[in-house]
């Protein structure tokens, strides 16, 4: 008998990266017919889960969340790795091979501590360190002063808990796996658009492992996958990064996919929007709509995406 594990899946420690380890060990072993120790789980330490008292995007962006798992990777350490596909940088190495991306869960924000945006006392103090967040409420509510709320989702609902903010904002997909789908209310789209790719857990292996790609490749969730490729290509057209204050959202609808975005400037006084359809699996679209987009914004914006502010 052969008690090697099949696959030894890399993740970080959070509550909520172990969770979607879990989730994705059990979609892997229900679809192969496997018992759960033939996947082992390796938790890792990112260098992004070190230092939790300043905005991400300041210490050095999303890299962060992946610059361990891509070395245990490298070294075969590990055969995969699962990330929030949220967090991992547009331009991925040609060495990595993103091999499954599970059915995405709710795609929206919670706001938490208030019912609504109405209910924010005037000069409200808001807990975020998304730019995007942050850009998106003083663009609704120039009024609100925003502090940094870094952190697990356990930290970031103790801080509002102990006052340190009148409301803050989660995903809906994060709580939800962490059995937390009670807190907050989620927020419309209409009204507030999540992050590209929000919601979608994504499997990485070595480009070139065969038999990595093979197993995890019936994890895949093709409509998932269509939406979230087309928000980074739209990402990848805008060349923003974690600094950027970017909302975008995709769904299909009627066979095509149906994509809002909008940008904000930093403290949320210019926002640019625009809707658009694609042919799903079209990448180059989306692309040049970031382009496009960019091109026709305001100052207040090209200024942050062109890294002059
Ligand atoms: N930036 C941290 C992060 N990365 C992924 C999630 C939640 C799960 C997801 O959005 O896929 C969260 C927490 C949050 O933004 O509330």
């Amino acid at each position: 008998m052969n008690d090697q594990p099949i696959l030894r899946l890399g993740t970080r420690r959070s509550p909520l990266a172990l969770a979607q380890a879990e989730e994705t060990r059990a979609r892997l072993c229900a679809s192969h017919g496997w018992d759960s120790n033939m996947v082992e789980l390796v938790p890792v330490v990112a260098s992004g889960d070190k230092v939790t008292d300043r905005p991400l995007a300041e210490i050095g962006g999303k890299a962060l969340w992946t610059k361990e798992l891509d070395q245990w990777l490298a070294d075969g350490s590990i055969d995969a790795a699962v990330h929030s596909l949220k967090d991992v940088e547009t331009i991925r190495p040609d060495s990595l091979h993103i091999a499954a991306i599970l059915p995405r869960a709710d795609k929206r924000d919670r706001l938490i501590g208030v019912a609504s945006f109405d209910d924010l006392t005037e000069g409200a103090v808001v807990g975020t360190s998304a730019p995007r967040r942050a850009a998106q409420l003083l663009n609704l509510r120039p009024d609100c002063k925003v502090v940094t709320f870094r952190g697990n989702v356990a930290t970031r609902l103790g801080k509002l808990e102990a006052g340190e903010a009148e409301a803050t904002f989660l995903a809906a997909a994060g709580l939800e796996r962490l059995g937390q789908d009670d807190v907050g209310v989620p927020l419309d789209p209409e009204l507030w658009l999540p992050a590209p790719a929000q919601g979608a857990i994504a499997i990485e292996c070595r480009a070139d492992d065969a038999r990595a790609r093979e197993v995890l490749a019936v994890l895949d969730h093709a409509e998932s996958r269509a939406e979230v490729m087309a928000e980074r290509a739209l990402l990848l057209g805008l060349g923003g990064t974690c600094h950027s204050p970017i909302a975008v959202l995709c769904d299909h609808d009627a066979g095509e996919l149906a994509m809002r975005v909008a940008l904000f400037s930093p403290a949320g006084q210019e926002r640019v929007e625009s809707t658009a359809r694609f042919a799903v699996g079209d990448l180059q679209s989306p692309r040049q709509l970031g382009i496009d987009l960019l091109e026709n914004a305001p100052s207040g914006i090209t200024a942050v995406f062109n890294g002059l502010q």
